[in-house]
Order: C-alpha cells, then structure tokens, then sequence
C-alpha cells in the first residue's frame, strides 16, 4: 500500500514526568523516531489528560511501571536503569545466577519506598473526596448495621467470623494467607491509601504481572503457592516477589504449563495482530511533530461549536478529542481509539459540526451518517449531537430499530445533515424509504466499529458502505479498536490516521477493579454474593451485567424482594421499556441497572459508581466495555467481578493491562453468604410466581400487539394494499447464523476469547408459546393468518427508485413518536429526541418497582 499513513502515538501526550520515562531504554514497538519525538517534548505544559500519564507511561515501559510522582520516579531512574535490570536478571536468571542483582533491586526499591513514604500525598489534595474516601462513608454507614458483614466483604483476618470456611476448601492455609493480604490491602486502601498514597504505589506496583494469579488467590493449591501467598501477605514484601511476576518470562518459571502456553499464545495473538496492524496503516510515520492543541480555542473551532463546547462544560480537549478533531478537520479518515469514557463521541462530533457550518445551504442533502451498534447508543449520540450543535442551523435524524419507522421516514425525508443509526434501521430506510439515499454523503462515522464488525452486523456494514460515495470521509471509533484491523481494510478507509491513545486492552486510570473468587463447587453461591454486596456494600448507582436475560429478570426480582430498588434492561423488553429504564437509573429513581450486555457499550451515565459483572463476559473486550460504564471522563469507578474458574483467561488479561495498584481481591466470608443464600431460598417461591406472572403479561401483550395490528389492517386494508411490500435485507436467521460465524471467527482469530453460544431462539419461542392460553393463542393464530395474508397480497409490489407513494396521514397519526409536528426542523429533531425519552408521556406501560419487583401496574391497567 502506497498511502501515506500517519500515526499518532501515545508517546505524543507527554506526562508530567517525561524526563523519566525518556530515559528509559524504549520498549522494542517504538520506532527510535518516535522515541526521539518525544524527548524533544519534554519541555512542554502537561496536557490536559496528563492524568493519563500513569497508563501512557506504562505502555511505553510495559514491564516496569511505577505510579509515583516525577521526583520519585526520577530518583528511580538516575539510580537504577529497570529496563536494563530486568534484560540483565532474565539472562542471569537463565544461567542461574541472579541473587546478585535481585539484591541491587530490592536495595533499590527499599529505598524507593522510603523515598515514597517521606513524599508529600498529591491525591490528597484533590478536590473531589477519593473513591477510598466514598468508600470509607459508606464502611461507617455500615457499621451500624452488620458490622462483620462489611469487615467481612474485606476479609478482616482478625475476626474469626470472617475466616473462610477451612472445613469446605482444600487450600485453606493459602486461601488464609492470602485474605489477609487482600483484607490489609483492601483495608489500608479504605483507611491509609490516602494518607500514603505513594508508599502503596511504589509497593503494589510490581505486582503488576500478566499471569500473577496466586496474587488474587487463583493460583493452584499447592504448598509452594501457600507459600508465596504467604510472602505477598507482607504488603511491604510485595515487590521482591512482584518484581519476578512483573516479568512475563520470569514468572513463567513459576506458573505451570498451561498458563505458559497462554501466555505464549496471546503475546503471539498480539504480534499478530500488530503486525496486521503495521501492514494495513504502512510505514509508521508521525505526527509528532505537530503541535496537540491544548484547548478548543487553539483549534480554530468556529464560535458556535466553542459556545456549544463550553455550554456541555467542555473547557478542554481530552486526549483523543485532542488528536482526532485536527486530524478529521483535514478530511483525512481516521481510525480512532481511546479508553472508554474519554470523551469519543465530541472527537468526532465536533468536527462534523465545524465541517457542516461550511457546507452550501441551497439545497438541503444528508452529508454525515453516525452508526451505533446499539439503540441507546444511537440515542445518547444524537443527545450529545443536538446539545453540541446547540448554537448551529445542523439538523439531526435519529434512525433506530425498536421505535416508529414513519417519523423516522417523514424526517429523511426532510434531508436532515446528518443521520444517527443503528445499521439494521438505517438498511430498512435504505431499502425502504422513499427519496432517502447516501449519495451525497461526505463523513460516515462508525462508533464501537469493532462491536459492528464483529457481531453480526457485517453484512450490514458492507451494504452500507457501499452504498455511501468513495469520496467520503471515513471515521471510525472504539475503546477496543485494533484487533478488527482486516475488517477495517475491507471497510476501504482511504489513507487512515491511527489516532490510537490507549493500548485497546487497557481500562480507565481510575477504575479500581475487584475480583470474587468463585470455586468450582460454589457456582451457585453468585446470588447470594451478588446481593450481599449489593445490600452492604456497593448501595448507590450500580450497574449489575449478567449473562443471559433470564439472569436478569430473576435477580431483579431478588433485589425487589430485598427491598434494593432495581431496574433491567434487556432484548426481551421494547424500546420504550429499555429506554424507560436507563430513565429510572439516570434519574435516581432506582439503584440499582440490571443488564445484559446490551447496555456494556457506550451508554454514559453520570455518576454511576460501581459495575458489578454477575459473570466474567465471554471476552476481554466485553470486559472492557461493561467497567467502562464507570470511571468515565477521568472520574473514579470500581468494578466488581464475579470470577470463576473458567475466567482464568480474562482475568489474566485484566492484570496484564491494569496497574497492580487498582486490581483487588474482595472476599465475602461463608456465613455472609449462607445468610443471603437462605434469604434467596426462602423467596424462592416468590421469584417463580412472579416470574410466571411476568411471562404471561409478556405473553399477553404480545398478543395484544397482534391484535391492534390485525384491527390496522382490517381498518386500513386498502391503504396498506396500496404501499410497497418492504424488502429484507436479511432474514432473522441469516442474521443470527451471521453472528454465530463472526463470533467464531472472533474467536478462531484472537484466541484466548471463547465464541458465543448460539441463542437458543426456537426453544425459548417454543416454550413461550406453551405457556400463552388457548384463548390468547387462538386469538394470535387469527391475527396472524391475516397479517400474513394481507402481505401476500402486497408481495408482487417492488420498491422502485421513482416510487413516491404517500403513506396516508392517518397511519403516521397511529405511530406514537410522531405525533409531535413542528414546523422548524430545529423544532422536530428537539421535539423528537423529547418523544423517544420520555416514554411516560406516551403511556408506554412505566416500568415501576414494587417489593417484588414486577413490572408497573400502568401495563395491568391498561389491558385491562
Ligand atoms: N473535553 C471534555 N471535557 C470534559 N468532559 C468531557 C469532554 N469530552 C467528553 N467529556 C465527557 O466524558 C464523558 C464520556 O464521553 P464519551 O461518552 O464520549 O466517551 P467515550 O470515549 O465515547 O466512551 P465509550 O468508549 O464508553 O463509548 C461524557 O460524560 C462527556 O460529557
């Protein structure tokens, strides 16, 4: 490929302690060019996302990573060369001989630590009181109330209620060993971290190791491993035994062969995938010479989008908004990626806008097009969009599956500037819409592109791409971006810049993540788990991601009965209802989000402190993406995970790409879970009742469906008769083989990620159907037989290019969204966006929270 490529590098943000990490010998993935780059920007300002510098710094230095201050870590680098140490110690290591320089390092780290202890505490001058200190609120809270159940969410070791269950695990001496040392660091994390929070850097930082499972108490039972367990109890000794696990080839003479072969197989995954990458983005050459704007002034934004930008409270670009909005503002496709929550949406956005504000208004064309691989998602863009653009005459379409198809069509048809979609929707209109095409279309914008390229939608992606014009611009965006670089490829970006900040692998700086051990025999020990931390714990804006639906439905109503206000979002709800849940939880009405992982990409939700995974996600990127619902736009989160067995994968992963210092163990003793464990039990019956009840008013809404829409086609038969037969893009069951084949192609490629099973769709139809009755059945077979016949009689109609067939006014008055007709299209998008979020108005069954956690009595109401 002959195109000039241009790539920007994390080491173009430069931390505040760049001399250091300068001299540091680079780590081999860095040219000597951008190597030099960036020393020659030394002397410049922090840039406003220096609080990255911590993550920026590790990966260029990906084995040795301090988390100390710039004087710390300059001391540390004047007096020992890590890099150097580390080649030296992993040669010495192979001849055997390395007791030398172990005692050269620990010398240094002692030194380091009392270093570190003297330093004054940067974070405890922060304005904003630290998750510990949140944390520490809600332990006094606790301790009122049963007091050994919090200490005991901490393992404190001093109290025997809190010592796991000997008598029930074969490994209790490791198990003690190491509780202790999860308790003491969990503790002073609650009660010293911000007094000393260097000191607890410098010690916890070797921890960081990729494959250090005995340091979360998932290594294997054996006496060596108590013993080592042992060792890390002595938060102060960490670092001896850290630095070897630091050092992937080091500790791999430690872990047995399996996880040898791992980690063999994913740095292998990765060079492949890097190398992938360098083929497709060409000779890695730079923009480090370009001088990064650290304002939106310095970016020559016209008024209207700085007044917008400023209006949101945006006073400074993040890292990748940075980087990308000069790159997009040159026409220059871009595939972008940074850490969730850092501000993506306005890297793209922005640009859009300022290109829009130069556009000729003679006649109206649909220029941009944003895809979202989920509704919401598409919903929040659109949000961000229209508040961004406050101040400008660019007008949005909202296309998303799940909502009234004919506001949607009545407003294409307005030609709005830009389109917000999900794929699926935007190929329906495509197909579907008179008058609406892409030929005009200048930017198209794939946000989460690696979630669409990889779950099924690629077919959808290709049609839609080709029916946008070649000379467009292309800009895709994702936390998780570079493993899909052939699929990119296919998706012909032209010349792409590879704006990438963060390592695809990596969390928010502030997240904090904690990690449950779940034993092999102890499977059904995770409600009880989940809802004692929940109802001890973790109390306030919580989001809880489970596996599967059902999941979802029956834990919800645990929490109802436990009196833990709780609301879900899941496929099995309409849209009305999911977007009346994120509602709930955004408001405050509700603690507690129950969800699958629809809701694990890109939702923003202010304020929400805590995700708790019921289940490890089937990959890594899941992982990524459901704890990025936390931690956003450099504010601190804590995500909590329910880890067993099987996870090993993944939670290997996570500690390869976390700090050490914010990876933890939490152990919730026996007799906490037995007591939640009897409380489950004894609603047990409860659950099943209403879970019936739910199944049926499921059921019965469904049918309820069919019959309005059999009454429409009687009432409206000849105008129905008289439109175009819709064409499918695809049917569902080629969708779902789709999405089974990319998943296991996802799998097959990168390893170390396990493909989705397939959805068990007809079973769970077939059942449903058991359970409807007879009545409501006969009532659904007849109402069926009708729709399908009406479109028998539709079916030798095609959609033509110059069909201009009118839909009565008397149908689009049936569609709820659209009831709304403002004459300024300013006035419709506004109007709109009002009429997808506030569902209630529409009478759209609220799903309300009871004790027992089943849906509102407005639905009740209204069948009745
Ligand atoms: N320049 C800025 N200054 C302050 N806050 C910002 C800025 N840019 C974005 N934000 C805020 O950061 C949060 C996250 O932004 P956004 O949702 O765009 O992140 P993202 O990178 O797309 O996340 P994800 O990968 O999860 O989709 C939002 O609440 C947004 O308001």
């Amino acid at each position: 490929m002959t195109d000039l490529i241009m790539t920007i590098e994390d080491d173009m943000v430069v931390p505040n302690f760049d001399a250091g990490i300068d001299d540091l010998p680079g780590p081999s993935q860095h040219s000597a060019k951008t190597k030099k780059a960036g020393k020659s920007k030394t002397a410049r300002e922090p840039h406003p996302e220096s609080s990255n510098e911590n993550v920026e710094a590790s990966d260029m230095c990906d084995d040795f990573v301090i988390d100390l201050d710039a004087d710390n870590l300059q001391n540390v680098h004047h007096s020992l060369d890590f890099a150097m140490a580390k080649r030296s110690l992993r040669r010495q290591r192979q001849s055997g001989n390395y007791t030398n320089l172990e005692q050269r390092i620990a010398k240094h780290k002692s030194k380091l630590r009392r270093t570190a202890r003297s330093a004054p505490d940067a974070e405890s001058t922060q304005t904003e009181p630290s998750d510990k200190a949140k944390d520490r609120e809600g332990s006094n809270e606790e301790a009122a109330d049963t007091v050994e159940t919090l200490t005991g969410n901490l393992s404190d070791s001093s109290d025997p209620d809190n010592q796991p269950d000997a008598a029930s695990e074969n490994d209790g001496s490791d198990e003690e060993q190491f509780f202790a040392a999860a308790s003491d660091a969990e503790e002073s994390s609650d009660l010293d971290q911000d007094a000393k929070p260097v000191a607890k850097a410098t010690t916890k930082r070797h921890k960081k190791s990729p494959i250090d499972f005995k340091g979360l108490g998932f290594g294997s039972d054996s006496e060596d491993d108590a013993a080592e367990a042992s060792d890390n109890s002595d938060i102060e000794q960490v670092p001896q035994s850290g630095s070897e696990a630091s050092d992937a080839e080091a500790a791999s003479e430690d872990e047995d062969e399996e996880k040898n072969d791992t980690s063999d197989a994913e740095s292998e995954v990765d060079e492949q995938a890097e190398a992938r990458k360098r083929e497709y983005f060409g000779a890695i050459d730079t923009y480090t010479d370009v001088d990064l704007p650290e304002s939106f002034n310095s970016m020559n934004l016209s008024r209207p989008i700085v007044k917008g930008l400023t209006q949101l409270g945006f006073t400074q670009p993040t890292a990748i908004q940075a980087k990308s909005i000069p790159v997009a503002l040159l026409g220059k496709d871009i595939c972008g990626g940074a850490v969730t929550g850092s501000g993506k949406t306005a890297a793209f956005v922005v640009p859009i806008l300022e290109r829009l504000l130069y556009r000729a208004r003679s006649t109206a064309v649909t220029r941009v097009l944003v895809l979202c691989p989920t509704r919401e998602l598409a919903i929040q863009c659109h949000n961000v969009a229209i508040k961004l653009a406050a101040f400008t005459d660019v007008h949005f379409c909202l296309c998303v599956g799940g909502l009234a198809i004919r506001p949607q069509e009545a407003e294409l048809q307005k030609r709005p500037d830009v389109v917000i979609a999900t794929p699926g929707r935007l190929i329906d209109h495509l197909r579907n819409s008179p008058s609406f095409s892409l030929d005009h279309l200048e930017i198209l914008v794939m946000d989460e592109a690696d979630r669409m390229l990889e779950d099924g939608f690629k077919a959808e992606l290709t049609e839609i791409v080709k029916c946008c014009p070649r000379s467009r611009q292309t800009m895709l965006f994702s936390a998780t971006m570079t493993d899909n670089v052939d699929e990119l490829i296919r998706l012909s970006l032209d010349k792409p810049v590879l704006v990438q900040i963060d390592s695809a692998k990596k969390t928010a700086r502030r997240l904090v993540q904690e990690f449950i051990r779940v034993r092999q025999n102890h499977e059904e020990d995770r409600p009880a788990i989940l809802a004692a931390l929940c109802a001890k714990t973790y109390r306030r804006k919580t989001i809880v991601f489970f596996r599967s639906k059902l999941a979802v439905r029956e834990m919800r109503i645990v929490f109802g009965l436990l009196g833990l206000g709780a609301t879900e979002i899941h496929g099995d709800l309409t849209q009305e209802q999911r977007l009346e849940a994120l509602e709930m939880f955004r408001d405050g009405e509700v603690d507690y989000l129950m969800a699958t992982d629809v809701a694990a990409r890109g939702l923003d939700i202010k304020g929400v402190s805590t995700v708790i995974n019921f289940n490890m996600p089937v990959k890594y990127s899941q992982y990524l993406h459901r704890v990025g619902r936390t931690a956003r736009a450099g504010k601190g989160g804590r995500s909590v995970t329910l880890a067993g067995e099987e996870d090993r994968k993944i939670l290997r992963l996570v500690m390869k790409n976390s700090p050490a210092e914010n990876v933890r163990r939490r152990v919730i003793p026996p007799e906490t879970i037995a007591r939640y464990q009897d409380k489950i039990e004894k609603a047990k019956d409860s659950v099943a009742a209403i879970l019936q009840e739910q199944q049926e008013d499921r059921e019965l809404a469904k049918a309820e469906k069919e019959v309005n829409k059999a009454k429409n086609m009687i009432e409206f038969e000849a105008e129905i008769k008289a439109r175009p037969a819709k064409t499918w893009f695809q049917t569902g069951a080629e969708k779902r083989q789709q999405k089974e084949a990319s998943n296991l192609e996802y799998a097959a490629k990168f390893g170390g990620t396990k493909a989705v099973k397939p959805e068990k769709k007809t079973v769970s139809k077939h059942k449903k159907r058991k359970a409807v009755s007879q009545e409501d059945l006969a009532e659904q077979k007849s109402a069926l037989k009708f729709i399908k016949s009406a479109k028998r009689a539709n079916r030798p109609q095609r959609l033509s290019a110059t069909n201009t067939i009118q839909r009565p006014s008397s149908m689009a008055g049936t569609q709820g969204a659209g009831k709304k007709k403002n004459k300024s299209r300013g006035g419709l998008d506004v109007g709109f966006t009002e009429d997808l979020t506030s569902t209630r108005k529409q009478g759209n069954g609220r799903q309300t929270t009871n004790a027992a956690g089943t849906k509102g009595k407005a639905a009740k109401g209204k069948r009745r």
